[in-house]
């Protein structure tokens, strides 16, 4: 399986949701980086299943052991190995679904590529439990980007219907995003969150889901970071924000929007900023990347969740033992929107890949 991200800092994502433990190996960090634990598992705390009406029932303390590559509180050079425990599994939920495959989720392809041989329980790697030691992962390198004067933060943009404001593209502040990062439902416009958590729970009523879309922002990049064609901020980062399952769509700037408009209406004037000599763009519709390299502006991305695949209605599939179509109602717990828990992850995301094109920078 290819669980592997990364060219200078390297992740490695291992376990399945009902196994013993999942984790991360984390390969290349510069050493010498303090990294406060404690923090990190504040920021895992974020996405930890279990809390709130909009999450699957499903408890787990998420909490983080360091086995290995930190010392003295600092990275030294050896790889960072974490580990993070499975203790609330609930394996019977998913019997019937070794023969009945869940539309939307992973359970057909993986049983046709592993020839049954995959953990299908919990949805076994395929699971958005993977996304915990991707935050851990995250945690630590935004704690390194920060020390580099890069800060990271992400928003709900929508769910289903319910909408919430834009970044302002040209103006993101590093005070804006740490106070939406504290919101625990972090909507710009406080007046949305309650609407879209209502929407969550009509959903999860009628036994249904609801998808959505995350604002994200980088802001303090250097002019530079990112690589030609394949390396590229933009290759690089929509590579890292589609393995989150669930993710369908990534953009920047002004995205799919740039298609319907003019050149002269989507070209971002440069300017000089008088008192400091630096030039910055007027607009920011290529949302921070030119030819895959940061611009300076604020890097702009959105990423589109679909709604949960598993739901309580009645759906039709097929019967793999019996070779015939057959119903559905999936059993268990499960999150009745994904994209609250996954702020965090999108922000981990981010943090992981634009390290990594960081490091690329410094040679
Ligand atoms: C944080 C998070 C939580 C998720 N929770 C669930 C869930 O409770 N039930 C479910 O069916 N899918 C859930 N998913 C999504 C599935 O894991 C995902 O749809 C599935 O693995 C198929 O992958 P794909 O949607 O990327 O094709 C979650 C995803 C994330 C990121
Ligand atoms: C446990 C987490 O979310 C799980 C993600 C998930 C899936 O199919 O992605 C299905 C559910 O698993 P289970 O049926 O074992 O409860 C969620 O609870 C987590 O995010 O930590």
């Amino acid at each position: 399986m290819s669980s592997n991200y990364g060219h200078k800092v390297k992740i490695s994502i291992f376990g399945q949701s009902h196994s013993d433990a999942i984790g991360v190996v984390i390969d290349g960090l510069p050493a010498g980086e303090e990294i406060d634990l404690e923090k990190a598992q504040r920021f895992l705390d974020r996405r930890a299943p279990g809390k709130n009406a909009y999450s699957t029932p499903r408890k787990e303390g998420d909490q983080v052991q360091v086995v290995s590559g930190l010392f003295q509180g600092r990275t030294c050079g050896a790889p960072i190995c974490a580990m993070i425990e499975n203790t609330n599994t609930k394996s019977k939920d998913y019997d019937q679904l070794k023969d009945l495959p869940r539309p939307g989720h992973a359970d057909f392809t993986a049983e046709m590529k592993y020839q049954g041989f995959q953990d299908h329980r919990g949805g076994g790697h395929f699971s958005g439990r993977l996304t915990a030691p991707l935050c851990f992962a995250g945690a630590v390198c935004l704690q390194i980007l920060e020390r580099r004067g890069i800060a990271i933060g992400a928003h709900i943009l929508s769910i289903h219907e319910g909408k919430d404001e834009s970044f302002n593209p040209v103006d993101i502040t590093k005070d804006e995003l740490v106070q939406i990062n504290e919101k625990a439902f972090p909507t710009i416009d406080d007046g949305v969150a309650e609407k879209m958590q209502e929407i969550i729970q009509k959903a999860r009523e009628q036994g249904d889901s609801v998808g959505g879309v995350i604002e994200s922002a980088a802001i303090g990049l250097p002019v530079g970071i990112g690589e030609p064609m394949f390396d590229g901020l933009e290759s690089k980062l929509s590579s890292i924000l589609f393995a989150i399952p669930a993710v369908k769509g990534v953009e920047f700037g002004e995205g799919f929007g740039a298609a319907e408009l003019l050149g002269s209406e989507n070209n971002d004037s440069f300017y000089y900023i008088d008192e400091t000599g630096e030039i910055k763009t007027k607009t920011n519709h290529h949302g921070g990347s030119l030819g895959g390299i940061s611009s300076g502006m604020p890097l702009v991305v959105r990423t589109a969740f679909k709604p949960t695949p598993s739901i309580s209605k009645e759906q039709s599939t097929i019967s793999l033992k019996e070779g015939k179509d057959a119903s559905l109602k999936v059993v268990g717990r499960h999150d009745p929107c994904i994209v609250p828990r996954a702020v965090p992850c999108v922000e981990a995301a981010m943090a992981i890949a634009l390290l990594d094109l960081y490091e690329e920078n410094r040679k």
